[in-house]
């Protein structure tokens, strides 16, 4: 088990380059198995989310080949291996192997997903739009079990907007027989991804990137060769540093309109910033302005750069709340900022914190994967080293972090940990 040691204080200057989006990758992967033959995909992050969906896909039968950033799929020998337990309890993506495995076996068993710990995660949305296209879904000892005779198109209205339920169902219902309108469906830019493959694989598909996105059911899916988008929110996490703690930082392989929300907050406070098709030029200005943020469904402020914000505004002058209306308990980080000298309280469901405030460097713990980008971004703002534990959290969602900072001019370097850590962090 290893930690994160960052030394404050180096300021950040030069080009970082985005990878692909997690959150698209972790519904490509498993959007493979609907396919008949090899399916490429181009521009994979090098994250353990990643590692692990291509490990579940090898278990269910699937061959899976990886060159650089290029992963090859070979869906044709893969089996309806029922996966209650094992690797699908770390991450929260194999909610994903449930509508595609249903969609090409009609059938699947998948154990309740893990991923960040934000409060309640409820799976119901998912479940409704199975039900209705067909599937007869239990829970079983904490294993999700859905079987099908024949899945069928259906209407569909999600109660909540929710990103995992609206790219599931398109999951389970691309070769079921008939029509399917998905209404209030989320809008977020890794929908349109999946979308994008699933057409290229011969789905037919229209509306993803709207509320209402309409499936027309076919027999069957060929492989295809897919080129992942950009990750907003590693690109907003170094757009937030470059704010922090940049002289001036150039943020490559980015889609500026995925990230208008946040753009639009730092300009807010005072903060440089100018765009191209594929670049961001950030340079931080003197004396930043606090302000409030609130997190909505895309293309609203995002609860994933939420917590990476708040450290931003321990640095601001002024006082700015910080209301998370997705993940109303997503505030863990809070806790730990404060062991660093950070003046925020949390109450009901918002943050508010008060800036600026000289931060210290001191031992804290990643207790999620935002958690963990809030606390290295300020400990490069911070006096003295930081000690961040938990970084498997990290791992999750940030390719090479280490390399891509320290290129920028930072210190950051992995640890092994002790005996001793291990125990106290495990006690933790
Ligand atoms: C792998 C992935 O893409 N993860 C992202 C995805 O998570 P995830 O897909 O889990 O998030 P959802 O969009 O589903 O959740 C949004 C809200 O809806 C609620 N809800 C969701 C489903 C459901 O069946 N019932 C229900 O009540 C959730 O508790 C939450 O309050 O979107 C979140 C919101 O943008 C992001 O923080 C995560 O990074
Ligand atoms: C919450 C996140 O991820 P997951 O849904 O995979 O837990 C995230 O990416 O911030």
């Amino acid at each position: 088990m290893h930690k994160l040691l960052v030394e404050g204080g180096t300021l950040l200057r030069g080009q970082v380059r985005v990878s692909g989006a997690k959150n698209s990758a972790v519904a490509l992967l498993p959007a493979a198995i609907l396919a008949e033959s090899p399916v490429t995909i181009e521009g994979l992050p090098d994250i353990s989310d990643v590692g692990i969906l291509s490990d579940l896909l090898e278990e269910i039968g699937g061959t899976v080949r990886k060159e650089d950033s290029t992963v090859h799929i070979d869906p044709s020998e893969m089996v309806d291996m029922p996966l209650p337990n094992g690797k699908v309890k770390k991450l929260r993506a194999s909610y994903y192997f449930m509508g595609a495995m249903l969609g090409r076996f009609n059938k699947a068993v998948i154990g309740l997903p893990g991923g960040c710990h934000l409060g309640p995660r409820p799976i119901d949305q998912h479940i409704k739009g199975f039900e209705a296209l067909g599937a007869e879904v239990t829970n079983e000892q904490g294993a999700i079990y859905l079987r099908a005779k024949e899945l069928r198109g259906a209407r569909i209205y999600l109660d909540v907007v929710s990103v995992g339920a609206t790219i599931n169902i398109m999951l389970a219902a691309v070769r079921a027989k008939g029509k399917t309108v998905i209404e209030n469906a989320a809008k977020e830019p890794e929908i349109i991804d999946v979308a994008t493959l699933l057409t290229s694989m011969g789905a037919k598909i229209k509306g993803a990137g709207t509320d209402v996105i309409r499936i027309e059911g076919v027999d069957s899916l060929q492989g295809c060769l897919h080129t992942i988008i950009p990750d907003r929110i590693e690109a907003g996490t170094y757009t937030i540093m470059a704010a922090a703690q940049g002289e001036e930082m150039i943020i490559d392989n980015v889609i500026p309109q995925h990230l208008e929300s946040l753009l639009a907050k730092l300009r807010e406070m005072g903060v440089t910033i100018e765009e191209n098709d594929e670049q961001l030029y950030v340079r931080p200005g003197k004396n930043m302005r606090s302000v409030d943020i609130k997190t909505l469904v895309y293309p609203g402020f995002p609860t994933d750069l939420q917590q990476p914000f708040t450290s931003l505004l321990t640095q601001t002058h002024g006082t700015g709340v910080v209301t998370d209306t997705i993940y109303q308990a997503r505030f863990k980080h809070v806790d730990e900022l404060r062991r660093m000298n950070a003046s925020i309280k949390v109450e009901g469901g918002s943050a508010i914190v008060t800036g600026p405030s000289k931060l210290q460097g001191a031992k804290v713990k990643a207790t999620d994967l935002r958690a963990g980008a809030a606390l290295v971004i300020a400990g490069l703002m911070a006096e003295g080293t930081t000690e961040i534990t938990g970084v498997d959290h990290i791992e999750r969602g940030y390719d090479n972090i280490t390399t891509k900072l320290n290129n920028l001019g930072a210190k950051v370097w992995f640890e092994e940990m002790s005996e001793e850590e291990i125990e106290q962090f495990q006690n933790s």
